[in-house]
């Protein structure tokens, strides 16, 4: 069965992928649409040709009724566009979870999504184990801890940038301590599986995040130790780095995809 009509809002490194890896599968939708910012329509529509439409006017494209809605955008994508794709009925998969950390946003999207009956989708993006961490939750959480290492490249344009020289590390900096919720909203680009693993386990002010330069790293490493009552397990995860954009795991984009692919499969897994 085909995926039908599939929107995403950004044209960025995952959405380029996404589209991609979308149309190669046997299920392939029958529509893309994606949403880019005011003024990109042309430029956007010529790169992808025949492969998707484009627009600008999330109005607009809620009227042609996509059946999910995939951001892969940004925090400021979520709070602008989230609520009104969920208030039409439509399901909505977030990249930039993150943008979850603002309490009054995260209010706003569960309001939307209950009142129409629609769905706010949570992929497990870079990162894994969101499975065993949500039911390990169910018995009674301890402690999750997650630790965050990229290459000093990845932090650039960050605040980071105040709190070491990023280009003279000889060693690995551990340039932040604190929770998920600031994690997120301090580091929005690279942070966003922090807030994933909040969500998922002890909330925004209850889950320890630290973050890393580290100089000798080419990969963008994942590492969490989940304590519960029913379970204990750590998780350590290598990504490479998308070459569109290295702030980027690759592996985001293939998680997304199987949060779509899964709307429509028989047996989902
Ligand atoms: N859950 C996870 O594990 C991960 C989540 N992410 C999230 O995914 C987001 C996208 O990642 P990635 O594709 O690598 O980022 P990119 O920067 O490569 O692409 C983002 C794209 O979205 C566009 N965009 C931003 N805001 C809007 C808007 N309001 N309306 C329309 N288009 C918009 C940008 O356009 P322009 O250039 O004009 O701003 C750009 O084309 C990240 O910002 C992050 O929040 C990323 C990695 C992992
Ligand atoms: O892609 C990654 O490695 C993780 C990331 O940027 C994020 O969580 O925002």
């Amino acid at each position: 069965m085909s995926l039908g009509h599939v929107a995403i809002i950004g044209f960025g490194a995952i959405a380029r992928d996404l589209i991609d890896i979308l149309r190669a599968q046997d299920t392939a939708p029958e529509q893309i649409t994606v949403l880019v910012r005011p003024g990109r329509e042309v430029e956007v529509q010529s790169d992808l040709g025949t492969r998707a439409c484009v627009t600008s006017e999330i109005a607009a494209l809620l009227t042609t009724r996509p059946d999910v809605v995939v951001e892969c955008a940004g925090h400021g994508a979520v709070a602008s566009f989230g609520a009104s794709v969920l208030a039409s009925g439509t399901d909505l998969i977030v990249a930039s979870v993150g943008a979850l950390a603002d309490a009054d946003l995260a209010a706003s999207l569960e309001e939307a999504a209950r009142r129409s009956g629609a769905q706010c989708v949570v992929p497990s993006g870079a990162i894994g184990g969101i499975d065993a961490l949500g039911a390990a939750r169910l018995s009674g959480l301890i402690d999750v801890r997650y630790t965050g290492t990229k290459p000093p490249g990845a932090w650039a344009g960050t605040p980071a940038e105040e709190a070491c020289d990023l280009s003279g590390l000889t060693t690995p900096f551990t340039f932040f301590e604190g929770t998920a919720r600031e994690a997120a909203q301090r580091y929005p680009k690279n942070a966003n599986v922090a807030a994933t693993l909040a969500l998922a386990g002890l909330g925004m002010d209850a889950t320890t995040v630290h973050l890393v330069a580290d100089p000798g790293a080419t990969e963008n490493v994942h590492s969490f130790n989940v304590t519960s009552q029913a379970l204990d397990f750590s998780m350590r995860l290598v990504g490479k780095p998308s070459p569109l954009n290295p702030k980027t795991s690759r592996s985001t984009v293939y998680s997304i995809a199987r949060a779509v692919l899964n709307r429509r499969a028989a047996i989902a897994i």
